[in-house]
């Protein structure tokens, strides 16, 4: 690698970016993240794949801190896009919930970075990247700072299970009589005839007597939930975001589409008898149908004027977690030519899994009465790439601060909601981080 950039020392760049590669043994990637101490961090485990990526550092970052025009982000991509014929590059990053609205300090509106150095396992091999971006620095400059990166990097630290924290305190916002308020609203009658269905949802703070390594929780978190994506952004010491989400908002390969409505839960049962059960009586329960059968009508309607063909399941399957199920519903489809990332962003993201519908009456419902703000919990996380992007929705996620526990969940609320019922929901839903984080 070393012998490969002082070679490119002498030639004069033809392209803006160019990515350097080597083959190495593989490593476990949450062990060498935890080690490494230049930021940011970034961890990617796409869901059902045997690929793994974590990455340090930047050498190009898109930064929106403030109000972000979908219009510009969109021209920003498609600049980006065709300034290089290399097809492995990869621009890793996420948008919040709302992008109206303020977020969190680092992570912005949108935050997408091209990572200087990318460890990316596949099997038992892994590829080292160097991304050198040559447009917007000096060549000697830009050489000399991908030499200095590679020489701070550390070497991986086994990662042992995180002691459990003591808890020193906890609140709910909404708490559980602002919440039962919110659900009557949505579920009264005259409002839920225009406004079908609103995700609520609920921040609850954590103080515990240590700092808590996010690397560490995220390699158990995802111990316990393999078919989940698993990702996680640290861009300061301060502060990481980590999830552990079953959700994808999509998978794009070249033209062809691959989404899925994820809504409706219920817990999994004791043994497998009571799991089956709980399963079916998910299957067949009409208010749990009818949060699921909302979005993948939504997804349906706004992917048919972008692609040439669509199908979507018509029957719910069962999606299973460590401590909940879900009802899921496939949707695929072939994209026009021409339909950008950035559109599929605009399209699809939120869906009514976490806004509700429709879309903007739901959003606004939220802004002005959830009472805190989402940041990128419910966002869109993910990466995108000239032939393949992937995104997450940010659910199951947690904001790790120094001695604090952010952690976030959300409820469908339709006809039918029970207050009472949809706050277990969202116990249920923090179950497996939390039987992580403290005994409870
Ligand atoms: C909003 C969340 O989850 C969403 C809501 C669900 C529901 O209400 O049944 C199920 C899956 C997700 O679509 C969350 O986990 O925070
Ligand atoms: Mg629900």
């Amino acid at each position: 690698m070393i012998t490969k950039l002082n070679q490119l020392s002498n030639v004069p760049a033809r392209e803006a970016i160019i990515q350097l590669s080597v083959e190495a043994p593989a490593l476990p990637l949450l062990s060498w993240l935890a080690a490494q101490q230049q930021f940011p961090k970034i961890y990617w485990h796409g869901r059902d794949r045997d690929e793994d990526v974590a990455a340090i550092g930047a050498c190009k970052s898109f930064f929106f801190e403030d109000q972000v025009d979908d219009n510009e982000l969109a021209k920003i991509y498609q600049q980006q896009r065709n300034k290089t014929s290399q097809q492995d590059i990869r621009y890793y990053g996420g948008l919040a919930f709302d992008r109206t609205v303020e977020c969190w300090p680092e992570f912005g509106r949108a935050h997408f970075v091209l990572p200087r150095i990318e460890l990316r396992r596949h099997g038992n091999k892994l590829r080292i990247l160097v991304n050198l971006n040559f447009e917007d620095t000096d060549p000697q400059q830009e050489i000399q700072a991908a030499l200095r990166a590679i020489a701070q990097v550390q070497k991986p630290k086994p990662l042992s299970p995180p002691h459990k924290m003591t808890l020193m305190g906890r609140s709910d916002l909404p708490h559980y009589e602002r919440w039962e308020e919110l659900v009557n609203q949505v579920t009264q009658e005259k409002f839920n005839q225009t406004t079908p269905k609103v995700v609520l949802s609920r921040h609850t703070q954590i103080d515990v007597s240590d700092d808590i390594d996010p690397w560490t929780v995220l390699a158990c978190w995802q111990g316990r939930n393999p078919n989940s994506f698993q990702f996680g952004f640290q861009f300061s010491p301060e502060r990481a975001f980590i999830s552990c989400s079953p959700e994808r908002l999509y998978l794009r390969r070249q033209q062809e589409l691959f989404t899925e409505a994820l809504a409706g839960t219920t817990v999994r049962g004791l043994n497998p008898e009571e799991d089956t059960l709980l399963a079916q009586a998910l299957l067949d329960d009409i208010k749990n149908s009818h949060e699921n059968q909302l979005v993948r009508k939504h997804i349906v309607d706004v992917l048919t004027p972008l692609s040439q063909y669509l199908g979507a399941d018509e029957q719910p399957k069962i999606f299973k977690l460590n401590h909940i199920q879900h009802l899921h519903r496939s949707i695929r489809a072939q994209l026009q030519p021409g339909v950008s990332d950035f559109e599929l962003l605009r399209a699809l993201h939120p869906t009514p899994a976490v806004g509700g519908l429709p879309r903007e009456a739901a959003l606004n419902f939220i802004r002005q009465r959830e009472g805190y703000a989402r940041g990128w919990y419910a966002g869109a996380c993910g990466y995108f790439n000239r032939n393949e992007s992937e995104f997450s929705v940010a659910i199951r996620s947690a904001l790790i601060e120094p001695r604090r526990i952010n952690l976030f969940a959300g409820a469908g609320i339709v006809a039918g909601s029970d207050p009472l019922a949809e706050w277990q929901e969202l116990e249920n839903k923090l179950a497996t981080v939390l039987a992580i984080l403290i005994d409870f």
